[in-house]
């Protein structure tokens, strides 16, 4: 599903937070979201996954504005993967993974083979079967963080967003996760932090101080200038000898 933000703001407590953002995101891209701390980044998803309404400007999903949506109709389609989600301590892994598909659920349409399936194969997508019995306090934050990831695959969103998913995940399972949400045939916005990672993504989108202030390729994007300008470090930039890539390495600006 194409996502759409025209000219987009959001303010609170008289403080602009992102300032008239347009931006569109095609059906199956994989978007990268980049920018320093407090940029905004979170603040758009967070529109994007309609838990907030613009001030100003439209967010379209498929042509639709949100804003005219019923909820349970924006769960149907839009998966959000928090950065410090919450859930309930006295769950399972398996009951936590399941709550991804309460929007499909009805007294007319109750859990069913197909939703224990769904459940069974977000689980291992992401290698958690072995712990689906688990209570929720008993796991470590990167085990935590893949639940959750997969109880939004859970959801079979049309768009899946992903506010810094490997950011509490070892080595293996960073990779693991991005090759797998890349593989996905949706839409995915996904806010990173390691801009190695964001080099992965078809398009990247720069944030900074709640304005988009570049959008393209990351091969367009990621130059030694923007890096400069937007986070304040030098980059050396190498082409990557395993594959057609680049390889990023930083320094602090002097
Ligand atoms: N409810 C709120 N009230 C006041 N300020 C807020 C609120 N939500 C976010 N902010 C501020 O808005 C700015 C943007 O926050 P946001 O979480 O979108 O940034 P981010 O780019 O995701 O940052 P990070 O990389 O640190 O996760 C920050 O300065 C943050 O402190």
């Amino acid at each position: 599903m194409k996502l759409v933000a025209e000219n987009v703001s959001w303010k609170v407590q008289g403080r602009t937070l992102l300032e008239n953002v347009s931006l569109s995101i095609a059906a199956g891209e994989t978007f990268g979201l980049i920018g320093p701390n407090g940029s905004g980044k979170t603040t758009l998803l967070r529109l994007f996954a309609g838990l907030q309404k613009p001030k100003a400007g439209r967010i379209r999903i498929a042509g639709q504005d949100m804003a005219r949506m019923r909820q349970r109709d924006i769960a149907r389609s839009v998966a959000l993967v928090e950065q410090q989600a919450n859930t309930a301590e006295r769950i399972s892994v398996h009951q936590a993974v399941s709550l991804g598909r309460t929007p499909f659920l009805s007294p007319f349409q109750p859990w069913s083979e197909e939703d224990e399936a769904i459940v069974s194969r977000a689980l291992a997508d992401v290698g958690m079967q072995s712990m689906a019995e688990r209570l929720w306090h008993t796991l470590s934050g990167g085990e935590r963080q893949r639940a959750h990831i997969a109880r939004a695959l859970a959801q079979e969103p049309c768009v899946l967003l992903l506010d810094e998913p490997t950011n509490h995940l070892d080595i293996r399972h960073q990779l693991s996760i991005l090759q797998l949400v890349r593989q996905l045939p949706i839409t995915v916005v996904i806010a990173l932090h390691d801009l190695n990672q964001a080099m992965e993504c078809d398009r990247i989108g720069v944030i900074e101080d709640g304005h988009l202030v570049d959008l393209g390729t990351p091969r367009q994007v990621l130059t030694c200038r923007r890096l400069r300008q937007t986070f304040g470090v030098h980059a050396d930039i190498l082409e990557d000898p395993a594959g057609p890539g680049q390889i990023m390495r930083f320094r602090q600006a002097v």
